[in-house]
């Protein structure tokens, strides 16, 4: 399948009209200074308890005030530069951050100046939401819109369908389980849980992510996660022979407690499985592209003391990372997206009951609290 569009057209057709590919992450602080002028970079009108944030700084601190997500999207970076030259693909890839250096308004700048004129964003989020789309979206118009102010001419931004059901992204979680599952001691692994989990997000804004008439309850936020978990789930199944019980939960709350988070939060979660008799579990963070404080903290940390506090064993399997199979993905989808800016109709890998999600948000998708511009959707103004 990876190399199914890499025939036939020479390199440069294939990834016309783009011109760049951009890595968009989060960002994460580098060093003990760097922790709290990040978070209120992080928080900068988002209304989050002073108690909270002190509490997440701690949690910085802890691992000496430098968050991994960095070092992964060097490393990440690095395959998707190898992934393209071993491919023939001669598309150049830069990096932006949201909340810290490298900045995104800054790439942006530099990408301009370097003549870049089409842009394919990768975003590290593979769901819908609107913190992991639409806010993303909202920064590349906030730094588009910099640079206009600043004299300069942008590039128009494209951003890659939503990814969760790839196979790139499936196949090393997949992995990442089953290596999990093999270090739970014997008698345990048999009748262990799958617990997946990702960020909790505002139950008002699960239920308004993505096209909103297309899902219920939870709205396309939930209904993707659950429709990768169910593809994990079969893809173990038929590794293993066993079909393994297992649950969605949510990790990394935040926000005022009158307000309705999705729930459970894993740690309760543990809990009731320890009541319930279950042996074990292996938590799979399928709502994180890379590890990083989320996956260090609030699983390896604090969900492994609870577990260790109730005598449940359990392991935390991989996330994708900069595995060569995500970056191939990549690389598929980024064809893919140029081949239907070209007016083809090119096959759209996908995995699961959902199938391939839309290329351009609709207008109103995930929609945010107070209404901003957002770029690379339907309602985006460069279209
Ligand atoms: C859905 C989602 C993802 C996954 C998609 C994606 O990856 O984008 C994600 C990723 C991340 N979240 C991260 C860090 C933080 N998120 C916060 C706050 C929040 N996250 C939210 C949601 C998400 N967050 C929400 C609804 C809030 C409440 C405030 C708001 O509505 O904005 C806060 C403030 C303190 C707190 O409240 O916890 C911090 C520090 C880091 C960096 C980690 C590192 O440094 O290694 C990463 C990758
Ligand atoms: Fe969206």
């Amino acid at each position: 399948m990876s190399d199914a569009h890499s025939t036939g057209s020479s390199p440069d057709a294939t990834h016309a009209p783009y011109d760049a590919l951009l890595l968009l992450s989060f960002g994460g602080p580098e060093g003990p200074d760097d922790v709290v002028p990040f978070l209120e970079n992080v928080t900068k009108g988002r209304g989050i308890p002073r108690e909270r944030l002190e509490e997440v700084g701690q949690h910085y601190f802890l691992f000496g005030g430098v968050s991994p997500i960095n070092a992964q999207n060097r490393a990440l970076l690095d395959a998707l530069r190898k992934d393209f030259a071993g491919h023939g693909l001669d598309l150049p890839v830069y990096w932006g951050n949201r909340n810290w250096a490298p900045y995104l308004t800054d790439t942006l700048r530099e990408m301009t100046r370097d003549g870049c004129r089409r842009v394919l964003v990768l975003a590290t989020s593979a769901y819908a939401s609107y913190s992991g789309c639409r806010q993303y979206r909202e920064n590349l118009a906030e730094s588009l819109a910099a640079l206009k102010a600043e004299g300069l001419r942008p590039p128009r931004v494209d951003k890659l369908r939503h990814y969760f059901n790839h196979p790139g992204f499936v196949g090393p979680v997949t992995d990442g389980v089953l290596a999990s599952l093999a270090e739970l001691p014997d008698g345990v692994r048999e009748r262990a849980h799958l617990v997946f989990t990702t960020h909790s997000i505002p139950t008002a804004a699960a239920d308004t992510s993505g096209p909103v008439e297309a899902h219920g309850d939870g709205g396309a936020y939930v209904a993707e996660h659950l429709d990768v978990a169910r593809v994990i789930v079969e893809a173990v199944r038929e590794r293993t022979g066993t079909a393994y019980p297992w649950e969605l939960v949510y990790q990394s709350r935040s926000g005022p407690p009158q307000v309705p988070w999705l729930e459970p939060d894993i740690c309760d979660h543990l809990e009731d499985l320890h009541g319930q008799g279950a042996p074990g579990a292996v938590m799979v963070p399928i709502g994180f592209v890379s590890d990083h404080m989320e996956v260090l903290y609030d699983l390896d940390t604090e969900a492994t003391a609870k577990a260790s506090e109730l005598g449940l064993p359990v392991a935390r399997s991989a996330t994708v990372g900069s595995d060569p199979r995500f970056a191939a993905a990549v690389r598929e989808l980024v064809l893919e997206r140029a081949a239907t800016e070209r007016g083809q109709q090119p096959a759209r890998c996908a995995l699961g009951a959902l199938g391939p999600s839309h290329d351009l948000c609709p207008v109103g998708c995930c929609p945010a609290r107070t209404p901003e511009p957002a770029a690379a959707g339907a309602d985006a103004p460069n279209l």
